[in-house]
């Protein structure tokens, strides 16, 4: 009998990434929860539950309210949710308790935007800039690379790590979204592409930077037996930005990651699986590293070496990741948690790795703020 403490990802399904002309945030929205219901094969009026992130292009106060009114649902619980990076992880882990504590059964999480298209580039920019300091920093018109930079050069002090360290992960990260039909970005590039690409925000050049996509991506959770269980989840909020800079070492990710595991009961030895949040190259690398799965200054070393191929020990965003498969406002996190459930149901077609047992997905909002870890678990085959 499965363990009924749990709750079960039943199904994800999404849109292409990329620049999807015509299409509203909403649309994209429902285009991508209409697919996942239909994944999981259950009837609309059984969804009693609608997690929506929210979207810059389509500002709404009732955004979940309204997105279920669209999609013809009449859920119990409905609830728009903000959290920069981090809201489709935490999504999932709301989802979750709405199932353990008994007020849902089946819990639709959805999240997208029209990012690329929907707003004018300077606008799209600006709005990211809003993780700042609303009276200081946002009229400055500092952007998220920018504050990026600055941790990127904080940590590459700190550690050693190079600009050529990191231009291997914008190249691992685009050779997987090659593989991934519906990814933004998928002309392969090289670490030379990197090194000499033009800059952003020293030292990050501009394919150290995920794009701006269009893109939605839905999940639906149940009670129900499924193929994935969410194991485990955990969040930690140790500062605001900039105050990041201040311990580069201790972003609060481990944390988090230690909570769900603890959740889940497992080791971090027991993880066969990452997806980690890859906003920039810089992003990944300290990620991998104050989660346990590198030593400091070494991720792109057990690159190198192979470790977080596809055919890896320790496969990485099989589908690209932000900085390829694309990078659409809250979808883009969720795009993680879609790739980790189709590689542990075995529903990756092409993409489809090894039988791998339990993901850890970690995600990020603000720069490097917000942390969310979720252990998913594929059920024995
Ligand atoms: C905030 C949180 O809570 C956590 C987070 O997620 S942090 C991450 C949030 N997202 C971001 O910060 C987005 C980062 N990226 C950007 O701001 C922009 O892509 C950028 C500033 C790096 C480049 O923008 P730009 O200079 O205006 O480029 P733009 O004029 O739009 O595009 C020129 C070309 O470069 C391409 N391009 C743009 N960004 C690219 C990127 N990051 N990688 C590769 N190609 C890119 C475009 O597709 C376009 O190609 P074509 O000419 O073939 O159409």
């Amino acid at each position: 009998m499965p363990d009924r403490r749990h709750p079960y990802l039943l199904a994800a399904a999404g849109t292409p990434f990329g620049r999807l002309e015509g299409s509203s945030a909403l649309d994209l929205m429902a285009q991508a929860a209409n697919a996942a219901i239909a994944r999981a094969g259950i009837a609309r009026a059984d969804i009693d539950g609608v997690l929506c992130g929210y979207a810059t292009t389509y500002p709404h106060l009732m955004l979940a309210t309204l997105l279920g009114e669209k999609l013809g649902l009449d859920p119990r619980y409905a609830h728009g949710i903000q959290m920069g990076g981090a809201t489709g992880a935490a999504m999932v882990m709301l989802a979750g308790e709405l199932l353990r504590g008994g007020v849902c059964r089946r819990v639709l999480v959805v999240a997208g935007e029209n990012r690329l298209t929907g707003q004018a580039r300077d606008t799209s920019i600006q709005t990211l800039a809003q993780v700042g300091e609303p009276d200081t920093e946002v009229p400055n018109g500092a952007s998220v690379p920018a504050y990026y930079a600055l941790l990127a050069s904080a940590y590459m002090a700190c550690t050693g790590t190079r600009r050529e360290d990191l231009a291997e992960f914008a190249v691992l990260m685009r050779r997987n979204a090659a593989m991934h039909p519906r990814a933004h970005l998928r002309e392969p590039i090289d670490v030379r592409q990197v090194l000499e690409a033009r800059p952003i925000a020293t030292p990050l050049h501009l394919l150290d930077c995920c794009p701006i996509s269009d893109g939605a991506v839905a999940l639906v959770l149940s009670t129900d037996d499924g193929p994935v269980r969410l194991a485990g989840a955990g969040q930690a909020h140790r500062h605001q930005h900039l105050s990041a800079l201040r311990d580069v070492l201790d972003t609060g990710a481990a944390r988090a990651a230690q909570r769900a595991m603890a959740q889940a009961g497992v080791t971090r030895g027991q993880i066969d699986y990452l997806a980690i949040y890859d906003s920039f190259t810089i992003t990944l690398a300290m990620l991998l590293e104050e989660l346990g799965h590198a030593p400091r200054g070494g991720a792109a070393a057990r690159l190198r070496h192979g470790d977080y191929d596809p055919d890896g020990v320790l496969p990485l965003n099989t589908h690209g990741g932000l900085l390829s498969f694309g990078h659409s406002g809250v979808a883009g996190g969720l795009s993680h948690v879609a790739e980790a459930w189709e590689q542990l149901a075995g529903v990756a077609g092409q993409r489809q790795i090894g039988r791998r047992r339990r993901a850890l997905v970690h995600a990020d909002g603000g720069v490097l703020s917000a942390h969310v870890s979720l252990v998913l678990e594929a059920e024995a085959a």
